[in-house]
């Protein structure tokens, strides 16, 4: 007898559409949404199958160890645990990135960061050049690898803070086969570099949340992913005062720094431009119009 048979003789049977139903309810009644999509990842994460697999085998019994597995993965998530932490990986920007607590789980925001510095070396008639690129706060290695893929004869440097973070970075690049063109810097900011490196471009998407938003944020953000990754401190722009403040010295002529920010401190972030020796650039929205990212180049 087949599963599917199985199913059909015992309607009390875990299937792994009811199996579904049933999480997506129990996830909605919590408030964890999108309640359907996060049952989906973390079922089609203990199959070991893409979610769109989860379809066909709709009135398949769920073996016991299958549902064992499920039952713990989503018992954390309604404990907070974010699902990307859970499943180990995140999509961005095409690619998979493995994501574990140590690093920021990568935002759909911060594609408008890579679409910035692309969209740049596009219109300077550059992106099959030798071009030298920085990423401050590369967390999991998201933007710096992206970029080092489509920018094929770039050298990336990626700086981050936490040692554990730039490990997760590491085996990203590696996955993604950029190692080669990636090196990986630990240390604050610019700090850590050669005092001469200059840099085509320096893309950040550094920690924005403000001391009184840390308070107010969801619990899977605040109490899950590491406050060394969002908290920017009293206005939110603690490192990025600093990312601007010496970005005059690390720019090469034609290079343009882009930041990612939050809406909340994006007329903040522009006026701090507007007083440095920088050229503020158009701030670039994001897909729900909000100022995101803040941009700017060397005067004249
Ligand atoms: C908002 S996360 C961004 C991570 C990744 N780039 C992304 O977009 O998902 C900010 C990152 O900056 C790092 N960071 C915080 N302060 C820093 C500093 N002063 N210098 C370098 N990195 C810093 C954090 O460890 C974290 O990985």
């Amino acid at each position: 007898m087949s599963t599917s048979e199985a199913a059909q003789r015992d309607p009390d049977a875990w299937t792994i559409g009811r199996l579904l139903n049933w999480t997506t309810e129990f996830f909605g009644e919590r408030g964890i949404e999108p309640a359907r999509l996060e049952a989906e990842v973390l079922l089609a994460h203990c199959r070991g199958c893409q979610r769109i697999l989860l379809y066909t085998a709709f009135d398949e019994v769920a073996g016991e160890e299958l549902r064992q597995r499920f039952r713990d993965l989503v018992k954390k998530r309604a404990a907070g645990t974010p699902v990307a932490y859970l499943v180990g990986k995140r999509e961005f920007y095409s690619l998979d990135f493995e994501v574990t607590p140590d690093v920021l789980i990568p935002r759909p925001e911060t594609e408008h960061l890579v679409m910035a510095i692309l969209d740049h070396a596009k219109q300077q008639g550059r992106a099959d050049a030798p071009l030298r690129v920085l990423d401050i706060g590369t967390g999991s290695g998201i933007v710096a690898i992206c970029l080092a893929k489509h920018l094929p004869k770039s050298q990336v440097t990626a700086v981050d803070l936490s040692p554990q973070a730039i490990e997760v970075a590491k085996r990203n690049a590696a996955k993604h086969k950029v190692d080669d063109r990636v090196a990986f810097v630990k240390g604050d900011a610019y700090q850590a570099l050669p005092a001469d490196a200059k840099y085509d471009f320096i893309a950040s998407n550094p920690p924005y949340v403000t001391s009184e938003e840390m308070q107010q944020l969801n619990k899977t953000v605040r109490d899950f992913e590491p406050a060394l990754a969002l908290d920017g401190g009293p206005e939110g722009t603690d490192v990025i005062e600093r990312l601007i403040r010496e970005a005059p010295e690390r720019l090469t002529p034609t290079g343009v720094l882009a930041i990612e920010m939050s809406p909340m401190i994006a007329t903040r972030v522009e006026r701090l431009i507007e007083e440095s020796p920088l050229a503020l650039l158009p701030t670039l929205k994001d897909i729900d119009g909000h100022a995101r990212i803040a941009q700017a180049r060397l005067e004249g």
